[in-house]
């Protein structure tokens, strides 16, 4: 009986395709999301468990953990990839926008890796957490200084967690920097990001999926960071 892989905010983008992707591999796949849209549809119909859930309360989060309770016994994988990217910028409401970051990037995490730790040492083989993070965990950033904060937050999990749960579980970051741009993105501020990096392109989300599965099918990458970046950091 193999265990399913529960990934948060898996219905659009670079989750979205980590979920089909694992789908297509015949994984037994748990969803969730905060706000149905048409690929919640797409995705049960790809037989994954859909489960609808907000992180940004504690009620939202413990439902969650005993939702998932009550579906399975056992986790192969557990993918952190829900997030907000939020900016100063958009509020004066600084203690609840860091509040807000804190809580979907690290308190989120934290928990569920406390409630799942024993259903992801159920296995047979060595079982996954893989923490989304950021290229910004080490640099921080300007515009999005709580979503950094808490990326790096959610990254000292990353090291906290592989040496609590080793052997029988590997916990790892993948640091992305752009991988898609948004669909509001202006043509003036893509052509400025592309010119961050090193390699100047924007991969897309198949990039996240080929790391997803490096990790999976890794035997001895455990409390690491798969950067994501085209070579940003040496620009
Ligand atoms: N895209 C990129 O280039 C980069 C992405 N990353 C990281 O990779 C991951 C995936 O990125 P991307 O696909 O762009 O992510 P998105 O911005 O598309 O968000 C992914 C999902 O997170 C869910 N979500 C947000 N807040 C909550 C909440 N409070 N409770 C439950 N779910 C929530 C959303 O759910 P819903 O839509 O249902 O409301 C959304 O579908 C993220 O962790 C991101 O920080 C890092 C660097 C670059
Ligand atoms: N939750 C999200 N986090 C991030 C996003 C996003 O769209 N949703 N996008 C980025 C950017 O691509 C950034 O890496 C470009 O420099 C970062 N995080």
């Amino acid at each position: 009986m193999t265990s399913p892989i529960l990934i948060t905010g898996g219905t659009q983008r670079l989750g979205l395709a980590i979920a089909k992707d694992l789908l297509a591999q015949h994984y037994k796949v748990i969803v969730t999301y905060r706000t149905k849209k048409p690929s919640v549809d797409e995705l049960t119909a790809l037989g994954a468990i859909l489960i609808q859930a907000d992180f940004s309360t504690q009620d939202g989060l413990s439902k969650l953990i005993s939702d998932i309770k009550s579906h399975t016994k056992s986790l192969r994988a557990l993918i952190h990839n829900a997030s907000d990217w939020d900016q100063e910028a958009d509020t004066e409401d600084y203690n609840t926008l860091f509040q807000k970051m804190m809580q979907v990037h690290a308190n989120a995490p934290y928990q569920l890796n406390l409630a799942f730790q024993d259903m992801l040492s159920a296995n047979d083989i060595v079982s996954d957490i893989i923490h989304m993070t950021d290229y910004v965990q080490v640099k921080g950033s300007k515009k999005h200084i709580a979503y950094a904060a808490s990326k790096a937050a959610l990254h000292n999990l990353t090291l906290s967690f592989s040496a609590l749960l080793a052997p029988k579980v590997k916990v790892n970051s993948i640091a992305p920097a752009l991988l898609m741009f948004n669909d509001d993105d202006s043509a003036a501020y893509r052509e400025k990001a592309l010119k961050k990096s090193l390699l100047e392109i924007c991969p897309g989300a198949q990039e996240a999926v080929k790391a997803v599965n490096y990790l999976l099918s890794s035997d001895y990458t455990t409390g690491q960071t798969l950067h994501l970046d085209g070579g940003r950091h040496l620009k």
